[in-house]
């Protein structure tokens, strides 16, 4: 093709770029395009080129190539580096991911799961996303059939993907006492369209009896930071973290709701999802947990009491456990209200008014509503109720789990360093 430029006298220091289709007018020399010389003249229609990327620094460099002029070390640079970006993996479509949180229980919203599939050919369990730990395990084929009641089970031997990661073993403790243990397998794993392959499945061979009887749980996918990992002698990678890399951005995003399903994002932010902007603040990562500062709370319509409030953002906790000074200023207000050693925590009548509790972030407030707070009867049919609020005096940190997290829409921004997002919604 240059030489038939050359012939019509047109420049062109390059070939046409291959997208660039020639139509002649048929009279060609014989290849079907191609103009026909005799007549003087021929028509160039210009196609657009799929895919292709304006690349200024290449076409400034073509320019030095075609006036013969030594091209400067600095351009040399910038064409490799511009390539680079729109190379085909460099422009392959990012992943992202989205599925539903669905309490497990219709009237406390005491924890939620949401669907993913392992293996080949794909096994669906519903497993509680956790920020607050950072082991994906799951029962299994592994777990005693004593210790099932009802949970779907992952069964690697099905799995024609599935790998035993030889020698490596697990062991977990939350902080309610509740623990399990196993062995570990690599397979294919994922949530809502994001799959990530060799995500490291933690197999239960030992669950406690509170997730036996849990049977709507059939485990736990962590997302708190992988240095919580308990697989020993080698720490595996949390789901978030062996995604990060192919995701549009490396975020998850928490929009958990009261008695109704919300939802987990992988990799965007859905705007749809809150109003107002989103505030970021810090984490501290060390040692694992999603660990923020609160830049205060009010009780009510009460004055907002300014004071750093340091805590963990956990959506395996389903309480919110903050220091007793806090829990003396709200429960005051609550007719009734006292903290008893009997039922472990702050009780008071089923009828009670409660007072709103706010929180904030930076400028930022949220506010939890008294119905998320009026948790749930001490027993069953009883007229006593648990506080959605009680004390962390004995756990060692402060914790905002889910009565917290469903008042707000969280982003969980996995960038170095990470920080966490609040916004209304
Ligand atoms: C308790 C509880 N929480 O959600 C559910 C469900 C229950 C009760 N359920 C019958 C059993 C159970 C116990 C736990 N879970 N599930 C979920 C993980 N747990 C955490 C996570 C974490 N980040 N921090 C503290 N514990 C403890």
């Amino acid at each position: 093709l240059t030489a038939a430029f050359a012939a019509l006298g047109l420049a062109s220091a390059l070939p046409p770029r291959i997208g660039t289709t020639v139509i002649g007018n048929g009279n060609g020399n014989g290849n079907g395009n191609g103009p026909s010389l005799g007549s003087g003249r021929a028509t160039f229609k210009q196609a657009r080129r799929p895919h292709y990327r304006f690349n200024g620094a290449r076409a400034v460099y073509r320019t030095y190539l075609k006036y013969g002029v030594p091209v400067p070390e600095a351009l040399l640079k910038a064409v490799a580096h511009t390539d680079a970006l729109s190379s085909p993996e460099a422009m392959k479509k990012r992943a992202t991911g989205s599925a539903a949180a669905v309490p497990v229980d219709e009237r406390f919203d005491i924890a939620y799961i949401t669907p993913v599939t392992i293996g080949t050919p794909p096994q669906t369990l519903q497993l509680d996303f956790d920020t607050g730990s950072s082991d994906l395990w799951v029962f299994s084929s592994h777990t005693p059939p004593s210790q099932i009641r009802g949970q779907e089970v992952y069964a690697p031997n099905k799995s024609s993907t599935a790998k035993l990661l030889d020698g490596q073993t697990w062991s977990i403790t939350y902080g309610d006492g509740s623990a399990s243990r196993g062995n570990v397998y690599t397979d294919n794993f994922a949530v809502g369209g994001l799959t990530v392959e060799g995500q490291a499945v933690e197999c239960a061979q030992q669950v406690s009896s509170s997730f036996t009887s849990e049977e709507h749980m059939d485990g736990l996918l962590g997302l708190g930071f992988s240095t919580l990992n308990t697989v020993s002698p080698k720490g595996q990678l949390t789901f978030f973290d062996n995604a990060k890399s192919k995701l549009d951005s490396p975020v998850f995003t928490a929009d958990l709701k009261y008695r109704e399903a919300g939802t987990y994002d992988f990799g965007f932010i859905d705007k749809a999802k809150y109003t107002g902007e989103i505030v970021y603040v810090p984490v501290e990562m060390d040692p694992g947990y999603w660990t923020f500062t609160s830049s205060g709370y009010a009780v009510g319509s009460g004055n907002f009491n300014a004071a750093p409030i340091s805590g963990i953002a956990d959506t395996g906790t389903s309480l919110v456990y903050l220091p007793n000074s806090i829990l003396t200023a709200y429960y005051r207000q609550v007719q009734g209200a006292t903290n008893s050693a009997n039922y472990g925590g702050y009780v008071f009548p089923c009828s009670a008014t409660l007072p709103a509790f706010t929180f904030g972030i930076g400028e930022a407030r949220f506010t939890i509503p008294p119905a998320y707070i009026s948790y749930a009867p001490v027993t069953e049919g009883s007229a006593t109720c648990f506080g959605g609020l009680q004390s962390s005096r004995g756990i060692g940190v402060n914790i905002w789990g889910d009565v917290a997290l469903k008042a707000a829409f969280v982003v969980y921004n996995g960038e170095n360093p990470p920080k966490i997002g609040w916004a209304n919604k």
